[in-house]
């Protein structure tokens, strides 16, 4: 196969190749830093030729072109499989969804519950034997663009080539439209700074906890990174890491010298992940890496496999939990925030690993938009809230007032342990509540 003369046959304009988008379509920008510039400007450009057409994206690093018209809504449906910043600010407008998802079942809901009329995404450059790397995300991309009727491939120069264990390129073969962006930078998700004193408590609770050899998952957001932070300056020595997020704090672990996968049960020697985000500095180092492969979420997320890795450490995140221990980690009351993404699967898949932990972590208290203290440990959710880990699946809870452990504990017990890391200032409120819900027994705190 001449696949140079293939590829001037399929090379076209961002303009030529959206031509083939219609109202009514669905069209899938695949995810994170793989949506595509050159195609969303040029889909942007036919909006009054266009209505109901949906389009699927996902963890958004930047505004859409297609988004930013004030009548885009009536051209254009956004639907998120989890919501950034971005998101969030497409939401607000009035034309941006969520779809809600255990992410490890995405691929499957390619293979069998959505239509995909035209996808688009940003690729690397094509190599001598046809592929194109899907660069930063293995993720669904493989499944979402099997069932797609018509592939168009936006190649970056500057998107990094990344190891995959399967799932991670596709074929010239397979493409019917290529072509050539203008090779912007890839988008980049700040590592947040330098862990905060709460990040730093925290830390010092959970790094003690995990052991030499462990296998390490960090959760999206500022807390996990910052701990991830704090891994990288510690003792520990021989991890191996197997995520659904490679971010910013693995490439430190790595740089120190504490990973090696030595110890991994699977893909030993080997950091596997769904996708990846972070600054130049992890662009860069997974570039070409043969330490760092990417795989599809239906392997990195899947319980079955966690359940195989020894010692699996997950560390995440969350919005607020209740006195039930019922985990909030993707809305504030009716107002969604983020996504399921991949934290129940991480929660439940480490418990079922020889040795695992799950570490669900929090700052105690956070600021309201007037900037008076609110406690992240409440009595029920907020009517709204969701809830991302049933009270069933937490194991640790971490603040930075303290570690505890949920599992095996009557709801009074439960009751005790979360009000003993609430910030001390609402601790009492939170005792008189738990009297009222009857969570409280007289033997607790007075
Ligand atoms: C990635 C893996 O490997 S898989 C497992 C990980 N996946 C998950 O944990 C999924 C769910 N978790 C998440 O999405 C994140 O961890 C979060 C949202 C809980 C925290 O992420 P961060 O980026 O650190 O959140 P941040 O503090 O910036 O807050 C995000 C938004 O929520 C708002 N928010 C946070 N806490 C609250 C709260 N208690 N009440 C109201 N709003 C809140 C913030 O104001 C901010 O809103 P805005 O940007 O629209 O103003
Ligand atoms: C899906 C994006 C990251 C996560 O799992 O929360």
């Amino acid at each position: 196969m001449d696949y140079q003369a293939e590829y001037q046959k399929k090379r076209t304009t961002a303009a030529e190749a959206v031509k083939v988008v219609q109202s009514g379509d669905w069209v899938d920008y695949g995810w994170c830093t793989n949506h595509p510039v050159a195609l969303d400007r040029a889909l942007a450009a036919r909006k009054d030729e266009l209505t109901d057409v949906n389009v699927r994206g996902g963890v958004t690093m930047w505004m859409p072109e297609i988004c930013k018209a004030d009548d885009a809504g009536e051209h254009f449906t956004w639907n998120a499989w989890h919501m950034s910043g971005v998101d969030r600010k497409i939401a607000a407008k009035g034309m941006g969804y969520f779809c809600p998802m255990r992410y490890s079942e995405l691929p499957r809901f390619y293979r069998e519950n959505v239509t995909v009329d035209v996808a688009m995404i940003q690729v690397s450059p094509m190599d001598e034997h046809g592929n194109f790397n899907y660069g930063l995300a293995a993720s669904h991309l493989s499944d979402m663009l099997s069932v797609a009727k018509h592939i168009i491939v936006e190649v970056n120069q500057n998107m990094p080539w990344v190891n995959g264990l399967t799932g991670s390129e596709i074929n010239i073969m397979d493409v019917d439209k290529i072509v050539e962006g203008d090779n912007p930078p890839v988008a980049e998700l700040g590592a947040g700074g330098p862990p905060s004193e709460v990040d730093q408590a925290v830390a010092e609770l959970i790094v003690p906890a995990i052991p030499n050899g462990a296998c390490l998952q960090l959760g999206i957001g500022g807390m996990p990174n910052a701990v991830g932070m704090m891994i990288a300056q510690s003792d520990l020595r021989d991890l191996g890491v197997h995520t659904e997020m490679y971010v910013d704090a693995f490439v430190d672990i790595a740089r120190a010298g504490k990973i090696t996968g030595a110890r991994k049960n699977l893909d030993k020697g080997r950091q596997v992940y769904a996708f990846a985000a972070g600054t130049k500095k992890l662009y860069e180092y997974v570039n070409r890496n043969p330490h760092v492969q990417a795989a599809p979420v239906d392997y990195t997320n899947d319980v079955r496999v966690l359940s195989q890795l020894d010692n699996f450490i997950s560390i995440n995140n969350a919005i607020d939990l209740d006195l039930f221990g019922q985990v909030n980690a993707e809305s504030a009351g009716l107002k969604h925030i983020s996504g399921t993404g991949g934290q129940l699967d991480f929660v439940m898949g480490a418990y079922l690993s020889n040795g695992g932990k799950s570490f669900i972590c929090m700052s105690s208290t956070v600021a309201g938009k007037d900037g008076t203290l609110k406690s992240r440990i409440i009595p029920t959710l907020a009517n709204g809230s969701i809830v991302t880990d049933p009270r069933s699946t937490i194991q640790y809870l971490v603040t930075e007032y303290g570690m505890v452990d949920l599992k095996g504990t009557a709801t009074w017990q439960r009751a005790e342990k979360i009000i003993s890391v609430a910030h001390p200032d609402f601790r009492d409120e939170l005792i008189a509540q738990a009297e009222q819900m009857k969570i409280w027994k007289r033997s607790n705190k007075r």
